[in-house]
């Protein structure tokens, strides 16, 4: 569904991904791991186009996409979430969740009404997450937990085929970390939306993927099974050690 083709994004003389080629299945859910500086939010940022890469092709449900803007390219059905919360803390989460989800880019902010159209799905979405309770909170009141939920309802308006989601699990507490797991499976199983994720948390990449794929130094090493990965010689080498070889152990 998604195929990233030898794709580089140089900073001067640093190569931050450098010749990676990987694919995501259409219905899976794929891991990016690697090491620190391993080139993952790079590559997300040249999937996503929020960076132009260097050179290279990603190409989604066979039509190349890396020379659209970002607006064209979630309207084609792949949408990303940002390590960061986005959120517009003067808005409430429905107003939120309608004007972060407009793909017409930047009209789409500055048109402030919410049609009863736009409204309807919005709420349905929060439903589908369990957080319609604070569908007319402040941004500036709600808890990192509640905004990473948000950041999710706003990803699910533009209606995508995939979704590329940027440390789900970051920074987040265990309760909420399984809530995470719950809504990203039921999003797959139920939902059928492919997932492709970056994250830290080896227990959850290995409870939800299908299929992993290992960046070093801007470069994929290794891909395939979860169970297969762990034990691959380079992947733990890339580590040195780290929480792979202690999880594989
Ligand atoms: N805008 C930039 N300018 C210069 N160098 C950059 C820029 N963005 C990333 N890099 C460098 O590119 C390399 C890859 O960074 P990237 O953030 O993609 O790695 P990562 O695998 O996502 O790391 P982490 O797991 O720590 O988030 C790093 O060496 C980083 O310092």
């Amino acid at each position: 569904m998604l195929e990233v083709k030898n794709l580089c994004k140089h900073y001067g003389g640093i190569k931050a991904v450098d010749g990676a080629t990987f694919a995501v299945e259409r219905g899976s859910i794929t891991a990016l791991i690697g090491p620190n500086g391993a080139g993952k939010t790079t590559a997300f940022n040249c999937i996503s186009r929020t960076v132009t890469p260097t050179s290279g092709e990603v190409w989604l449900d066979g039509a190349r996409i890396d020379q659209l803007r970002p607006h064209k390219i979630t309207a084609k059905g792949l949408s990303r979430t940002f390590q960061i919360s986005r959120n517009l803390s003067d808005m409430t989460v429905i107003e939120n969740v309608i004007v972060q989800s407009r793909v017409d880019g930047i009209r789409g902010m500055l048109r402030p009404a919410m049609s009863a159209e736009e409204k309807d799905k919005a709420m349905a979405i929060l439903d589908f997450l369990g957080i319609t309770r604070i569908a007319y909170e402040d941004g500036h009141n709600l808890s990192y937990g509640q905004k990473k939920l948000m950041d999710l309802a706003a990803l699910l308006m533009s209606d995508p085929k995939i979704i590329l989601l940027d440390e789900p699990a970051g920074g987040v507490n265990p309760t909420l970390m399984e809530e995470i797991i719950g809504h990203i499976r039921a999003l797959n199983e139920k939902r059928g939306l492919t997932v492709l994720i970056v994250e830290h948390n080896m227990d959850l990449i290995m409870r939800l993927s299908h299929k992993v794929v290992v960046m070093a130094q801007g470069r994929v090493i290794c891909d395939g099974p979860p169970e297969m990965v762990r034990k691959d010689p380079q992947v733990l080498d890339a580590y040195l050690g780290g929480v792979l070889e202690e999880e594989a152990a």
